[in-house]
């Protein structure tokens, strides 16, 4: 079982103590660009996998193609340095300006 904390601090641990034949290893030292790169790729296979009725994993493409994409996302924060607990925190500010904006009249006649 890994959740994305735990993910997320395999990789940093990667970052800070390079493993001989790590992937995550092999990200960080192409750099930005590649993990961009791969970040772009994998966006595009999760809509592709959404979308596409020819689905080599079956119904579990979507799900298989999400874990890739949260992977990159997270090798991504941290080599910009963006740890999940900041994503979090930005998401719990987010349920106060939600409950606003349910509360606006012109969402009220939706
Ligand atoms: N969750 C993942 C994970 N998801 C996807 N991937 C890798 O992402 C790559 C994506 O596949 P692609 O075919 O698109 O890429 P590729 O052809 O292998 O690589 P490129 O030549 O395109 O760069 C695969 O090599 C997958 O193994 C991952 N690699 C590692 N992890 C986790 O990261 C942690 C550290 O793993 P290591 O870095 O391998 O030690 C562990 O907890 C792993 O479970």
């Amino acid at each position: 079982m890994q959740n994305l904390d735990e993910l997320y601090a395999v990789i940093k641990e990667r970052q800070k103590n390079p493993q001989k034949g790590s992937y995550t290893d092999y990200l960080f030292g192409k750099g930005l660009d590649k993990i961009l790169k791969k970040f772009g790729e994998e966006s595009t296979e999760v809509i592709v996998a959404a979308k596409n009725e020819n689905k080599p994993r079956g119904d579990d493409e979507l799900v298989y193609e999400s874990a890739d994409l949260l992977y990159h996302l997270c090798v991504l924060w941290a080599e910009k340095g963006v740890t999940v607990d900041q994503i979090k925190e930005e998401l719990a500010k987010r349920e106060g300006l939600m409950s606003e904006f349910k509360d606006r009249p012109e969402i009220q006649d939706l």
